[in-house]
């Protein structure tokens, strides 16, 4: 049943936003099956509400999907995967100290994201060394670094691991490991309960080491945005390490004030390329080492040279291909690695009209009523014009088609179109716009 639920991770990892993946999905442990039922456990009561409300239904999808039959899932609050997060031997977690936990604090480190579980390519080679380096403290280091990468390439790999060496080598220091998310969400909630106080110093004089995920979340976050840029000075004046990661460039990030854009461009910025054919078999190779599973040359070449979109995609083809031979009871052959291929290609292909204004719409802060409404304010026209030159660049639908979910004539379509189209042509913000939605509808993040 681990298997099976190991599989179900890889399905929902396709359809959930990473950063979500990894504070609400990845804690669960499998614990049993009961009554015709799997029973997962969450590591607190918060999170089991959270997790059976938001994500019950995928869950259940999901292993009805693997399982090939209906499968009811059910929720305890119990032991979760203890080889997943790192244990410190005096029980000491990757918490700030005199705070109690809250629903959202940091997250553990992932016990496998170290140094020397990351293969090193010449696409991630500056990387790996500037992220090694900085731990390791070398005179003249930089304080800051900025990991960029399209998703799933190692950026979180590289930043954990960072956080792995520090603590191993200055067992003292604070470490504390975020999603630009998670910082906006306990900044909320700090003033919420009137602890705005406690949270800055928690960030500002209580942490020694912060590696913050995703900072792109942040674009068009202004009151966040202000709060990390004072954070980020203070700890930057003190010294302190800190470790960014995102998909864009500081410049690239649309809505990013300039206080923030210049402080998060004072880190050296190293980029991690996409992996050539060697380094993706390399990588296939020491998951196969690590997990103990063999599977043959053949069809590691095969795998290596199919999953070429990302170094995540690579390790789901590889659990993938474990998971149904073990289920099937079957040897991992070529033909049976096809099947499995052929599902995570396609499963990147789930773009709609829909999920396209619901992109449009989260990033541009306006209401899909407003979208499909017949208004001519510019905060709300450039938006709708995005969308629609979106959805005729993913979606096979008719310029009618796509003219009519928005409310508009096919002419008014073809010259919103147009317009964007001249727009990314002129390398303006437009572009940066349009590249930063459609890096996302891509990767299947919202
Ligand atoms: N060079 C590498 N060697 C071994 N494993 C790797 C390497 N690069 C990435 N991985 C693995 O690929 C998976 C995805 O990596 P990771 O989560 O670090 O990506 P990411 O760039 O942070 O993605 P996202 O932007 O979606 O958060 C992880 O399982 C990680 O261990």
């Amino acid at each position: 049943m681990d298997r099976i639920w190991t599989s179900v991770k890889t399905l929902l990892k396709e359809k959930i936003p990473g950063h979500s993946y990894r504070m609400w999905i990845e804690p669960i442990a499998f614990f049993e099956k009961k009554a015709g039922a799997v029973v997962l456990a969450c590591p607190n009561q918060f999170s089991k509400k959270r997790i059976s409300d938001h994500y019950g239904h995928l869950i259940e999808d999901a292993f009805s999907s693997e399982a090939g039959r209906a499968v009811k899932v059910r929720w305890v609050v119990g032991p979760t995967p203890a080889e997943s997060v790192r244990e410190d031997p005096k029980g000491r977690q990757m918490k700030l100290p005199d705070m109690d936990p809250p629903a959202n604090c940091g997250h553990l480190l992932r016990k496998d994201f170290t140094f020397d579980q990351f293969v090193v390519g010449k696409n991630s080679d500056f990387a790996y060394s500037a992220a090694l380096s900085l731990a390791a403290r070398n005179q003249g280091n930089q304080n800051a670094l900025y990991l960029l990468s399209k998703t799933g390439m190692g950026k979180s790999h590289l930043s954990q691991a960072v956080g792995h060496h520090i603590l191993d080598t200055f067992p003292r220091e604070r470490v504390y490991y975020i999603t630009a998310e998670d910082f906006m969400n306990e900044m909320t909630d700090s003033y919420r309960s009137s602890n705005i106080h406690g949270f800055k110093e928690k960030y500002r004089q209580k942490c020694d080491v912060l590696l913050l995920e995703d900072v792109h979340f942040l674009s068009g976050k202004n009151g966040t945005q202000e709060e990390l840029s004072n954070t980020l000075e203070s700890l930057m004046n003190a010294n302190k390490k800190i470790i960014y990661s995102s998909c864009y460039l500081p410049s690239d990030i649309p809505k990013l004030n300039d206080k923030l854009k210049s402080r998060l461009s004072c880190g050296l910025i190293s980029k991690i390329d996409t992996p050539d054919y060697k380094t993706r078999l390399r990588i296939l190779k020491r998951t196969a080492a690590t997990s103990k599973y063999t599977i043959s040359d053949e069809v590691c070449q095969y795998l290596a040279s199919e999953l070429t979109e990302d170094v995540r995609q690579l390790k789901s083809g590889f659990i993938g291909v474990t998971a149904k031979a073990s289920l099937l009871g079957s040897e991992v052959d070529l033909a049976l690695a096809r099947s499995v291929v052929k599902n995570i290609v396609t499963s990147r292909q789930g773009i709609t009209l829909d999920s396209i204004k619901r992109l449009v719409c989260k990033y541009y802060n306006v209401s899909l009523t407003d979208l499909t409404s017949r208004s001519r304010r510019q905060a709300i026209v450039r938006p709708r014009q995005v969308a629609m030159y979106l959805s005729r660049q993913y979606t096979d639908h008719s310029l009618q088609t796509i003219g009519k979910s928005f409310n508009r004539y096919h002419a008014t379509t073809l010259h919103a179109l147009k317009t964007v189209e001249k727009g990314v042509q002129e390398n303006g913000p437009f572009q940066k716009h349009v590249e930063f939605l459609s890096e996302r509808l891509e990767n299947g993040k919202g």
